[in-house]
């Protein structure tokens, strides 16, 4: 450990139990105001959540470190229409960084069928780790949004919002650079989604970046810690009240990261559209309406990638 470890601020922790994702609720109205504080100063804070029993958990590690050994023409099979929602690696520009994803990972035959392309001979256990995992994360993910949208009095956009929800699963293994030097596993980024839920194993590697720009480790407290980040759809959407926090991958030491992420995003034929709650005149609309894929799109291009911003080069006012 860095000496100047101890000095860096931790994010925020807040505690996700039976009682405070039951709307209405005395905790439940403390925990969203908390929401909302962490979110306006980080864009992200760490969710303790216990829903997740760690036999489950380590169950899930262990499938994925299986799905990583399987020969690069086996995961080259997970394919989607989505841009970068499929396989990634095998590649000189991301040297440690590999990873899946399963579209749709609500929907189980999506995960049955992406199960048959990994292990053709079938894997029901994986099939069932992942419906589990999925069920619990997804429930915080639509807990965190009904907080979100409620500290901004926009309840009456909840249920179409949790209506015109996809969820992606991708797993992601980061090899350890294997020198006594600190190298980038994912460079600095927003996400595209809407919110993102990270876990990861043991090995720790991802900073996120404050106001200031300074960079803060993610150092879960738990083993049943998450981390609950903002991505640009959503902060489009509360027209720039809360930001999309800009994150990275540095990895240094020689054990192999794993790390997992439930990203909730609008539906192809939902457009994100700024509420009139929202606009006034001290708070001048900020982002045009666009659809979820469009920005994706964009950000794959050549222009998208040169971009400090992609969402607001795409559809800033
Ligand atoms: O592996 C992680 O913890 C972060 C991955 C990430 O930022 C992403 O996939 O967008
Ligand atoms: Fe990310």
């Amino acid at each position: 450990m860095g000496s100047s470890e101890g000095l860096a601020p931790a994010l925020p922790v807040l505690y996700f139990s039976s009682e405070n994702l039951k709307p209405g609720s005395t905790s439940w109205r403390k925990t969203r105001d908390d929401v909302r504080e962490a979110l306006e100063e980080y864009g992200c804070f760490e969710a303790s959540y216990d829903k997740i029993p760690s036999d489950l958990r380590n169950a899930f590690f262990g499938s994925m470190e299986e799905i990583f050994e399987l020969p690069l023409e086996t995961k080259m099979r997970n394919v989607s229409d989505i841009p970068y929602h499929g396989y990634i690696g095998n590649h000189p520009s991301v040297r440690l960084y590999e990873s899946l994803g399963i579209d749709d990972v609500a929907v189980t035959e999506k995960v049955e069928a992406f199960a048959n392309l990994m292990w053709p001979e079938g894997n029901p256990d994986f099939s069932k780790q992942t419906h589990s995992l999925v069920e619990q994360l997804s429930t915080l993910d639509m807990t965190v949004r009904k907080m979100i949208a409620e500290s901004f009095g926009l309840q009456k956009y909840v249920d179409e919002h949790i209506n015109s929800t996809g969820y992606l699963l991708r797993i992601m293994k980061y090899n350890s650079p294997n020198t006594t030097d600190t190298e980038v596993g994912v460079n600095s980024h927003t996400d595209k989604n809407s919110l993102t839920i990270l876990h990861q194993n043991q090995v720790e590697g991802l900073e996120v970046q404050t106001k200031d720009g300074s960079w803060i480790k993610f150092q879960p407290s738990t083993p049943n810690s998450f981390i609950v980040i903002i991505a640009d759809c959503l902060s489009a959407w509360l027209n720039g009240r809360l930001h999309s926090t800009y994150h990275r991958v540095m990895m240094s030491g020689n054990e192999a990261r794993y790390s997992l992420g439930l990203f909730s995003f609008p539906k192809a034929d939902y457009l994100i559209k700024v509420p009139e709650e929202l606009v006034d005149e001290q708070h001048p609309l900020l982002f045009k309406p666009f659809y979820h894929k469009e920005l994706l799109s964009f950000f794959y291009t050549e222009v998208g990638q040169a971009a400090p911003s992609a969402l607001h080069a795409f559809c800033g006012v």
